[in-house]
């Protein structure tokens, strides 16, 4: 687990200011939701604590670590994204393996590990199933599994929800919730529907062109 400490934060693309002055502290263990309408840098500073970007001014700390320009691979960070980029015509163990099977682990313990996340996000049964031959909501499952299951320090979500029906949206945020607090991961979370931040933060940063505008509870944000 670790804290997140985002400390004056600047990004820019040529011209465009995606991110602006930005200081933000993620506690570990936290569930933090990125809130804003689209183009505000939500995803921009996500990238940046994932280390797809890196700041053009200011610093990113993973507890007492300097990470601002340390490699994504390097961070022990997992990602979830709204188009999930699963392989497709791999199955669901070679995808949640993936990840493994890089960092070069025993075949053994591979298999232990795959087999017991996938209990947890609770695919168990479609351990061989292609994953083109999955529903929206089980590829996201499976999505989560690949990130959870090489125990991150921070889990990263993308919108992870936004390509699902209302029905399965509300399933999936009980289901996130349940993973975060049994793994007491750090979660940073982003989405434009205050819906899904309210119901499911610690805390939540409100965005708006580039800035952070407001850092609260959903009790306070919602005040
Ligand atoms: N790689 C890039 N090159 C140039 N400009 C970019 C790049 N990535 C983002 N931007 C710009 O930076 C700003 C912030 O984008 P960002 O994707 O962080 O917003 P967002 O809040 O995540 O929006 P959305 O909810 O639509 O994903 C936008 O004006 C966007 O056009």
């Amino acid at each position: 687990m670790s804290t997140v400490y985002l400390t004056e934060i600047t990004k820019q693309f040529g011209s465009v200011t995606a991110v602006k002055n930005l200081d933000l502290t993620i506690q570990e263990g936290e569930f933090f939701t990125f809130l804003g309408p689209s183009g505000c840098g939500k995803t921009t500073t996500l990238r940046m604590i994932a280390g797809f970007y890196y700041p053009t001014t200011g610093k990113v700390k993973f507890n007492e670590r300097d990470m601002t320009k340390v490699a994504p691979e390097k961070r022990n960070t997992g990602m979830v994204f709204q188009n999930y980029a699963l392989f497709p015509h791999m199955t669901v163990f070679e995808n949640v393996a993936f990840g493994l099977k890089v960092r070069k682990l025993k075949k053994s313990v591979i298999k232990e590990k795959v087999t017991d996340v996938l209990k947890k996000v609770r695919l168990d049964q479609f351990i061989d199933r292609q994953v083109s031959q999955l529903s929206g909501g089980q590829q996201q499952r499976v999505a989560l599994a690949r990130a959870l299951v090489i125990e991150p320090d921070i889990l990263l979500l993308d919108e992870p929800l936004s390509n699902l029906d209302a029905r399965l949206r509300d399933e999936m945020r009980t289901e996130i919730l349940r993973l975060q607090r049994e793994y007491g991961i750090t979660m940073v979370y982003v989405t434009h529907d205050q819906v899904e931040a309210l119901s499911m933060s610690d805390r939540i940063a409100v965005f708006n062109t580039g800035e952070c505008q407001q850092v609260g509870t959903p009790t306070e944000i919602y005040n």
